[in-house]
């Protein structure tokens, strides 16, 4: 803002002078016969606050408030129209409520218009988006915890057009997990519905990669993880225990851990060729997201599971701890198991952790605590590759649990593979958080 020149308003009979400071947090500024500021104050929480003013020059107001918005949206378009899911049973079921508190005070600020659904069942946002006329619309958006954005982006891809896809999504966070907020925010300020609001108001659009699955004849999007072993254990074995919040995760994983449960599989992935120099790259924070832009294809190249394994790919048949594939750094707060994952480098992240290397329990224990920073890619028991396409098959047990974006799929052989730049998210700049291992 040090560009726009103060302005003159009147403080009662009294001229002051109106200048802003620095501050990302502005959210619009207006002109009748007074000039009106909504602003997001603060850092850590913000608050929204309105001042009004009178100036002493109406003409040089106008040319000033039309300033100030330029500066406040730089690219983004203001008043946008919003596409609102509402999912009441997400997270602690708080989210109309949270909405009507919270979130709507900044939207109309904003001059935000928009059409709400509360969801009624499970995979109602995906039917909605298969069909909805998006022309009016300028963003969608989840108030609703990660399956809701599953649903959408699912709804999305499932158009006749493949170019609809492109219309952003944005995330205001009401759900248990809320990975794609943590990996959009960070875990200091994800759960705060001010900075996801803002970033829907003002954020940039982030190409973001698919992971496309084929299971059986079925065949669908995951934008997270795809997991098999101690970590879908921890999620989806203690959905009982959701009583203890987030420590139902820790002891999911001590159970496995000491009961000694042997999980076995067939891994084949397709290796990316610069799989070593990609991973030390992202490490040093010197590889930068593929900003170019690449043609929209939802056609699988590596066919479906249900095809013989291509002749190039590196296949490994082990006893496992755990095998976690992924596109986002946070898959919950306090767990990051990617930390080298990029929105937008066509490749998934795949991480194995052998048995025969992770031989004892302590190992095993921490092997989850270095998780919780991203620390454990420096193990030398952990495995972490960048990869094309990846098919797992379980072996020796027809019962378990496979994850996939933390919703429990069929204990069946699938395969997941990268299509690149498919999805667009709203973002604070174009990146995810970075992690700093
Ligand atoms: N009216 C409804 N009744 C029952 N389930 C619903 C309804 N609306 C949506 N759902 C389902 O609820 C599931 C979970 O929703 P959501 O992801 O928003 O919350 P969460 O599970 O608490 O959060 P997270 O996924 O971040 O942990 C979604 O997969 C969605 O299909």
């Amino acid at each position: 803002m040090s560009e726009i020149q103060p302005l003159q308003v009147k403080s009662g009979n009294t001229n002051v002078t109106l200048s802003l400071k620095d501050d990302n947090f502005s959210i619009e500024s207006s002109t009748s016969t007074n000039v009106i500021i909504h602003a997001l104050i603060g850092v850590k929480k913000l608050c929204l606050k309105s001042f009004e003013f009178v100036p002493v020059d109406m003409e040089l107001a106008a040319s000033w408030t039309k300033s100030v918005k330029n500066a406040a949206y730089k690219n983004a378009k203001p008043s946008k129209h919003l596409k609102i899911f509402i999912n009441p049973f997400s997270g602690t079921c708080k989210a109309s409520k949270v909405f009507d508190s919270e979130v709507k005070p900044i939207f109309d600020a904003a001059g935000c218009t928009y059409d709400i659904t509360i969801t009624e069942k499970i995979n109602h946002a995906r039917e909605i988006m298969q069909t909805i006329d998006l022309k009016p619309f300028d963003v969608i958006v989840g108030i609703s915890g990660d399956g809701i954005i599953h649903e959408i982006i699912n709804g999305l891809l499932e158009r006749e057009n493949i170019n609809d896809a492109t219309i952003p999504i944005g995330v205001i966070p009401a759900g248990s997990g809320n990975a794609l907020n943590i990996c959009l925010q960070g875990e200091a300020v994800y759960k705060s519905l001010q900075h996801s609001a803002l970033t829907i108001i003002k954020g940039v659009p982030m190409k973001i990669d698919m992971c496309s699955i084929t299971q059986g004849d079925k065949r669908y999007f995951s934008f997270m993880s795809q997991t098999f072993g101690v970590i879908a254990d921890c999620d989806l074995g203690t959905e009982n225990l959701r009583w203890m919040g987030s420590m139902r995760f820790i002891f999911g994983a001590l159970k496995a851990i000491f009961e000694g449960r042997r999980y076995s599989c067939e891994l084949a992935m397709k290796i990316a060729e610069s799989n070593k120099e990609i991973i030390r790259d992202t490490y040093r924070k010197e590889y930068n997201s593929n900003s170019q832009s690449v043609p929209m294809s939802r056609d699988n190249r590596y066919g479906t599971v249900n095809d013989p394994i291509p002749d190039d790919w590196t296949i490994i048949t082990d006893d496992v701890s755990t095998i976690l594939g992924g596109k986002v750094p946070w898959i919950g707060k306090g767990t990051i198991p990617f930390p080298c994952a990029l929105p937008n480098d066509g490749l998934i992240d795949l991480l194995v952790a052998r048995r025969d290397k992770l031989s004892s329990r302590i190992k095993s224990i921490n092997f989850m605590t270095e998780m919780e920073l991203g620390n454990h890619i420096k193990m030398k028991e952990i495995d972490y590759y960048k990869v094309e396409a990846f098919r797992l098959t379980p072996k020796n047990s027809t019962d378990g649990y496979i994850s996939i974006d933390g919703e429990k799929v069929d204990f069946a052989p699938f395969q997941v593979e990268a299509l690149p730049q498919l999805i667009n998210i709203l973002s604070i700049d174009g990146k995810y958080q970075y992690v700093n291992i």
